[in-house]
């Protein structure tokens, strides 16, 4: 494979001083990275793993003949809910539906940016209701603005949303004329991305926007393709890079309010580069709904405007 300069120079950080470099300081002299990081209060959308479970297998996450631990999913779940919370977000709730297990993973429902909400298409069959369970809790709640899309698109899954491009991810789920569908109807330049990994199905398994209006992410390289290795070393030369460890925590499947970001607790290798930027990681334990595929970005779909 060919080397990426991005990830070979820097021990997997770009431009950024390595985690062991720091910790391999004595003590006294170990320099505390500054928290200069602003929040900003988030409107979330979340829908409770009332009826979660793994009965089909469409990622290569999922195995049915696991059993999921149903109360410590809902405990799991209330967690990241109430740590929402308590940071000063809002958390509304979609009602979830007994014949849509995977209803909990939230993100994959719809994109919504400046109020005006792109609707999903599932790929799968098992989700396609998902869709419509969305668009009518936006309609119930009073946004004016709902696309009932013409091709396949899982939402926040592969959609991420900066203050200068909509990174859109394509190759598993998601299709490429989708993305020419959300920017007509964002009227935001739609950089499109191509996820090489079956692991990393989703962009949000190998992406994560830490500050949005900054343009500042972190990613997986190897989950993408050459050409958008280097689309992404182009357009963010600064962002984070994850090692394939922190990725298959799904690390990258994070949430930030610009200061806070929240992630699967098993990335530890992402916590001091975080630190190190500014930032405020708080671990989150969401290890059954990782039976489904998918973490914390994945059960929270971010309502902007
Ligand atoms: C962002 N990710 C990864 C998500 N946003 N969603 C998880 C979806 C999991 C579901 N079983 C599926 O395979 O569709």
């Amino acid at each position: 494979m060919t080397a990426d300069p991005a990830r070979t120079a820097h021990h997997g950080l770009t431009h950024r001083p390595c985690a062991s470099h720091r910790s391999a300081a004595p003590a006294a002299d170990r320099e505390e990275p500054e928290l200069n990081r602003d929040a900003t209060p988030r409107r979330y959308l979340m829908c409770a793993p009332t009826h979660f479970r793994v009965t089909y297998s469409i990622n290569p996450w999922m195995d049915p003949s696991k059993p999921v631990d149903l109360p410590l999913a809902q405990t799991q779940w209330e967690d990241l809910r109430d740590r929402y919370r308590s940071l000063g977000h809002t958390v509304e709730l979609l009602t979830p539906r007994p014949d849509l297990p995977d209803m909990v993973f939230a993100a994959n429902g719809a994109t919504v940016i400046d109020g005006r909400v792109l609707g999903a298409l599932f790929a799968y069959r098992e989700r396609f209701e998902e869709a419509g369970a969305h668009r009518d809790w936006f309609r119930e709640n009073g946004f004016a603005e709902v696309h009932e899309p013409e091709h396949v698109n899982e939402g926040e899954g592969d959609f991420a949303v900066t203050a200068s491009y909509l990174l859109a991810g394509r190759g598993f789920r998601s299709s490429p004329l989708s993305h020419m569908e959300a920017q007509e109807f964002f009227g935001t330049p739609v950089i499109g991305l191509d996820l090489v990994d079956p692991r990393y199905y989703h962009l949000d398994t190998a992406l994560c926007v830490l500050d949005a209006a900054a343009d500042e992410i972190m990613y997986y390289p190897d989950a993408f393709s050459a050409g958008s290795r280097a689309v992404l070393r182009r357009l963010f030369p600064d962002a984070l890079l994850a090692r394939e460890a922190d990725a298959a925590a799904f690390g990258l499947n994070s949430v930030s309010d610009g200061r806070h970001v929240l992630l699967p607790q098993g990335a530890t290798g992402l916590l001091d580069p975080l630190r190190d930027r500014g930032f405020e990681p708080i671990p989150m334990d969401l290890g059954e709904l990782l039976k489904g595929g998918g973490s914390v970005k994945c059960c929270t779909q971010e309502l902007r405007g």
